[in-house]
């Protein structure tokens, strides 16, 4: 099952919010549907974003729309992750041949995300392998699997390849606040993978390193800079910092397309910051199939208040002075360069260890 595909005209996309209670497939018809999709992330992950930029475009090219603005809605969806801009405009490069040529292009977007995923998988198995030891015990943060790609996955890909080769130790799955990416979303796949995990808050990360506990750190990006700085989300920075003290090797596996070598350094990007109410409550799971995905941002399930007036007893009838709580929400961080030591795509190992450059 994919994650994202164009199936008759439209895109569908496995509804992300609804895992892991249920998995459900939406059909999108509209920009403005993908759009919205994008934004309350039922889809998301940097590679699915190039695809969906790219399959946007395709079905605005086939209707009657502002082509140019759906473009613009489309790029602008989501600021962090370079993939949506990227799978955008090179789909609408091909605007002036037609529909058919967009589609086309959007189509490459999608299969070459697969390839690029299968090799990474390889090379990202290959190095952890290498720097980590027989057996690794893994640390991962947030979700970089199937649900993050099309199929496959990029450091999530890594860790379940060393799972088929018979060679992984265990996994540790970083919770991932506000959103639970890890705890919703990496521990599903992994428990269909029937690999052995563990699901840590992130603040357990470091100190898991620090205790001996973790023989590397695994996960993807959003973009990575020209020096190297990564910028992946929020929490990826606390685990360099613990694997750095720790002295365990810190990994990134990223496809090509979400390099970007038109941004210097990791100051120089936008980091969305989602708003107070992701952090002003705590997210609980719904029992499997008992209620339908919520519109809003998030994961599907009831979620508490956790800070500010009110909070011991909040419900819907208790909001009163909410307004007033202050939060800070940024979806991303930076991981500067000289924390990571290697950076693997689909074409290449880039050992920032040994002083090689993007
Ligand atoms: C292979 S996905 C790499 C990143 O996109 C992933 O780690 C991540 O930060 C996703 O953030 P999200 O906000 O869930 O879209």
């Amino acid at each position: 099952m994919r994650t994202i595909d164009w199936v008759d005209g439209a895109v569908e996309i496995i509804d992300q919010t609804a895992l892991p209670g249920r998995l459900t497939v939406l059909r999108l018809t509209t920009v403005e549907q993908l759009v919205a999709a994008i934004q309350r992330l039922a889809v998301r992950g940097a590679p699915a974003l190039g695809v969906a930029g790219a399959l946007g475009v395709a079905m605005a090219a086939r209707q009657s729309t502002d082509r140019a603005a759906a473009v613009r809605l489309l790029e602008t969806a989501r600021p962090t992750a370079v993939n949506l801009a990227w799978g955008a405009r090179r789909a609408a490069a091909r605007l002036p041949e037609g529909a058919d040529a967009v589609l086309a292009e959007a189509l490459s977007v999608r299969d070459e995300e697969i390839e690029a995923s299968a090799a990474m998988a390889t090379r990202g198995a290959d190095l952890l392998a290498e720097l980590c030891g027989a057996r690794p015990r893994l640390l991962t943060h947030c979700n970089t699997g199937a649900l993050a790609t099309v199929v496959g996955g990029t450091a999530l890909g890594a860790v379940l390849e060393l799972h088929r080769r018979d060679t992984l130790g265990t996994v540790v799955a970083s919770e991932t606040r506000p959103l639970l990416q890890g705890a919703r979303l990496t521990a599903w796949e992994l428990g269909r993978a029937g690999v052995t995990y563990r699901v840590a808050v992130d603040g357990a990360g470091p100190f898991l390193m620090a205790r001996g506990e973790v023989d590397g750190v695994v996960l993807g990006a959003d973009r990575i800079c020209a020096n190297g700085d990564v910028i992946n989300k929020i929490g990826s920075y606390a685990h360099a910092l613990g694997a750095h003290r720790a002295g365990i090797p810190f990994v990134v596996v990223a496809p090509e397309s979400t390099v970007d070598m038109a941004t210097a350094s990791g100051a120089d990007v936008e980091i969305e910051d989602r708003g107070a109410d992701e952090v002003l409550s705590v997210h609980r799971s719904p029992a499997p199939d008992s209620r339908p995905p919520i519109p809003s941002a998030g994961p599907a399930g009831p979620d508490a208040r956790s800070a500010g007036p009110g909070a011991e007893s909040a419900g819907p009838d208790q909001s009163a002075g909410w307004a007033t709580v202050g939060a800070v929400n940024p979806a991303f961080d930076v991981t500067p360069h000289d924390l990571v030591t290697a950076i693997v795509t689909e074409r290449r190992v880039i050992r920032l260890d040994r002083g090689e450059r993007v």
